[in-house]
């Protein structure tokens, strides 16, 4: 193992070790407070269809992300997940990296900081595991076994995760007048799972969790742990604080769909920022398509309103390779 976890760390002098201290530019700094501008919370349990896709549309145009709540997924397995993913990263170091290494291609990681941690010079403070989670359920037997009901319960959620990432696509469809299911099969079949931690920070001024990134996915759905503010989104040029609901989820627009949907919906720039109180957890659901499906402009969008496509086909499997060599801060997408 050459690299430490920052949740088995322990700061005897608790400052912050200079190689995660962030340039001036990059720190946290001002946040608009999440009452000042909320992003959009959109009730998918009650009302009018044609409501709850209008609203969805408005804030995956204006903001990128939206909290969904009266979603269906149980509050018992959403607060399951999250306790387990506390348990996974609260193991010793030594089983961790075991639990995610069954599997020979490697697909399962752990790592602290970024992917990229000897790469990079200044590091993230956080942790995080991911792996594949396909519908399928092909690649079960790579999953971790430690803590022991992991594969029961992160089974349950990312299959509750697959329903509810269809069921957004299903109404984004509609709102934006594709064929119904355009996204089931090759553009949703290859979803992730992620768990980050971010421990307390003795200084989280100088600190960042995430850095300011777009996400190279579909949609993302994120549970955030209750309570614990650490999820901004930019908007106008200024930070907004995503408020933790309890049992609600975020979800955002990926750079993907920006590309389908020819620029109408908006991956939208976010970072996640550390605090020195408590440790905070979110599990992430990242909506990918297959490597091989080809990424571009919906036809429909393209030839129904008589435009032009902004955006080049590309295959997933092209974008990701960019996305991770520009790095984080991808923007040019034309
Ligand atoms: O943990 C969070 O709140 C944000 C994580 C995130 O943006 C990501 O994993 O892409
Ligand atoms: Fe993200």
């Amino acid at each position: 193992m050459n690299q430490m976890f920052l949740s088995s760390w322990n700061n005897g002098d608790s400052s912050v070790p200079p190689s995660y201290v962030q340039l001036p530019e990059n720190r946290p700094g001002k946040v608009l407070s999440s009452s000042h501008e909320a992003i959009p919370v959109i009730d998918l349990g009650g009302g009018d269809r044609a409501h709850i896709t209008q609203q969805i549309l408005k804030a995956s145009e204006e903001y990128g992300f939206f909290q969904v709540i009266n979603h269906g997924v149980s509050q018992d397995l959403m607060d399951q997940t999250l306790n387990i993913f506390k348990e996974f990263h609260a193991m010793p170091p030594q089983d961790k990296v075991n639990e995610c290494s069954k599997d020979p291609e490697g697909s399962f990681k752990i790592y602290t900081s970024g992917e990229n941690y000897k790469k990079i010079s200044i590091h993230f403070w956080k942790d995080s595991l991911v792996h594949p989670c396909p519908p399928s359920g092909e690649n079960l037997h790579y999953w971790p076994q430690k803590p022991s009901n992991y594969r029961e319960i992160v089974g349950s959620y990312t299959r509750e995760m697959n329903k509810l990432s269809l069921e957004i696509l299903e109404i984004m469809c509609e709102g934006l007048g594709l064929e119904a299911r355009y996204f089931c099969g090759e553009l949703s079949e290859n979803p992730s799972v992620a768990s980050h931690i971010y421990p307390p920070c003795p200084e989280p001024s100088l600190t960042l969790g995430v850095s300011r990134h777009r996400d190279p996915t579909i949609i993302t759905i994120l549970l955030q742990d209750k309570e614990v503010e650490g999820l901004q989104v930019l908007k106008n040029g200024e930070w907004i604080g995503v408020y933790p609901i309890p049992n609600a989820f975020v979800v955002n627009i990926g750079l993907l769909l920006q590309i389908i949907s020819n620029g109408r919906l908006v991956g939208v720039e976010h970072r996640a920022v550390t605090n020195s109180r408590i440790a905070r957890t979110s599990v992430v659901y990242f909506v990918y398509p297959s490597f091989e499906s080809i990424i571009e402009p919906a036809q429909a969008l393209i030839k129904g309103n008589n435009t032009q496509p902004i955006y080049k086909s590309i295959t997933c499997r092209e974008f990701r390779t960019n996305f991770y060599q520009k790095g984080p801060k991808v923007r040019v997408l034309r």
